[in-house]
């Protein structure tokens, strides 16, 4: 059984979402993650950029913001890449834990080259990964250079889930049995 499961979908469709409330399913399951997620910064109502956040540990680093004025540019924003090294340096050790959750495999995040190559690792080990992914072929202005994301989208193993409004509601369960089905569990 392929032990990747990926969500997918048009921004904004709730694979943020979706995701997070299968973790806390799978919590309640027993089954712990280890991995990243990337939640927005906002200051003065306005957004002005991503952190990324270790699920085990909770450190989290400045991944891109509006307003630095070096690092490779993603939409209006640029990517602190050591800072996202650093970080995926232990959030994606997988030792001790069930599973790996990867939210996002995204264009900010694929700047890093330990992101990469860590997840690379990731998804061709025994540890299932849950991880949500970009939609394939972004604009140019957002094109991926290292092609991992379209790697990903390419691969032949694991569950792929494309999140609709018309069936999020009943997606979190989905997700939390495929992931748990995967680590041996209920
Ligand atoms: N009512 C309802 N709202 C949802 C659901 N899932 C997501 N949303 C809302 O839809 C918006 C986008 O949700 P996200 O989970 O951030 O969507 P996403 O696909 O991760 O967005 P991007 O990361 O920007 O691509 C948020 O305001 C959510 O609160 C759902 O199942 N029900």
């Amino acid at each position: 059984m392929p032990a990747n499961v990926f969500v997918t979908g048009p921004p904004g469709s709730g694979k943020t979402t979706a995701v997070e409330r299968a973790r806390e399913r799978l919590a309640d399951r027993g089954h712990v993650a280890a991995g990243v997620r990337a939640p927005e910064v906002r200051e003065g109502g306005e957004r002005v950029g991503f952190d990324i956040v270790s699920l085990r540990t909770g450190r989290r680093a400045a991944m891109a913001r509006i307003d630095r004025d070096a690092g490779p540019g993603v939409g209006k924003y640029r990517v602190d890449v050591r800072a996202v090294d650093r970080l995926v340096a232990d959030a994606l050790d997988t030792a001790g834990v069930d599973y790996l959750l990867l939210d996002e495999i995204g264009p900010m995040q694929v700047r890093s080259d330990t992101f990469v190559r860590r997840v690379r690792a990731a998804l061709d080990a025994e540890t299932p990964v849950l991880a949500t992914v970009k939609a394939d072929s972004r604009p140019d202005g957002d094109r991926d250079p290292t092609d991992f994301i379209e790697a990903v989208h390419d691969r032949d193993d694991g569950l792929r889930v494309t999140v609709t409004p018309a069936e999020r509601d009943a997606l979190p369960e989905r997700l939390a049995a495929a992931v748990a089905a995967r680590c041996g569990g209920d």
